[in-house]
């Protein structure tokens, strides 16, 4: 007897740094403008963007080798964030191929969202200053529940405000509590390879359903997936 049919994808979820949108140039250019400020050197982007899709605080470790509990790590965070704000969409913009991807689900009838950690007052308007905010079905930010990823409830949610069951979704991302979030939730997963993927990471043992090197073989595997659902 062969395995049961999987459900068809009617809706496509993307993380956003390192997935959706190429944000490292300015998370990094953020932090090297706070080490100029507090008298030292930039560091190279290289070293940066791998730690783009971990959030300020794994930013902040690498560019001021110090943790959440030390003194002065608030200051430092709030600047850092500040700093960002300023340049939230100065030299971000989305990978090769994300706009003829989203063009093209959009063509074929199927809903996209985000779903991402980072707050929701930076989310907003950056999505609005790439004109993605309206066109996407569901947009939830790290902070628009009580938990983030990898807790599956966002991505949960996401599905609750796109209407689609969590088992028509497919959730890409490029890091681990990416997978693993879309995993707890039911759903199928792609990692984006061409993201922020460091050299200690190893996303084959990360259990994603597949793996893609460019956003438009995203179209490859959903005519898969589709044709056999
Ligand atoms: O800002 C973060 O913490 C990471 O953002 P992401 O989940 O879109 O990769
Ligand atoms: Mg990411």
């Amino acid at each position: 007897m062969s395995a049961p049919s999987p459900t068809p994808i009617r809706c496509v979820l993307f993380d956003l740094d390192g997935t959706l949108l190429d944000t490292a140039p300015d998370l990094a250019g953020a932090l090297n403008a706070l080490r100029a400020e507090e008298g030292l050197a930039p560091l190279p982007y290289a070293r940066l963007r791998p730690l783009a899709s971990h959030g300020a605080a794994r930013l902040l470790a690498a560019g001021f080798d110090l943790g959440p509990q030390h003194a002065a790590f608030e200051r430092l965070r709030t600047r850092f964030l500040a700093l960002y704000r300023a340049m939230l969409a100065e030299a971000t913009v989305p990978f090769p191929g994300i706009g003829e991807l989203l063009d093209a689900l959009d063509a074929r009838g199927l809903a996209w969202g985000v779903v991402t950690n980072k707050p929701g007052w930076l989310t907003t308007p950056l999505l609005a200053a790439l004109g993605l905010a309206e066109r996407a079905a569901c947009v939830v930010a790290g902070d628009t529940l009580a938990v983030a990823k990898p807790d599956p409830a966002p991505l949960l949610h996401a599905c609750a405000l796109a209407g689609v069951p969590a088992t028509a979704c497919v959730y890409v991302g490029d890091a681990a509590r990416d997978i693993e979030a879309g995993r707890r939730a039911g759903m199928r997963t792609l990692v984006a390879r061409f993201g922020y993927i460091g050299a200690d990471d190893r996303p084959e043992d990360w259990q994603a359903d597949g793996g893609i090197d460019h956003p438009l073989e995203l179209l490859d595997w959903l005519a898969g997936a589709i044709a056999h659902g």
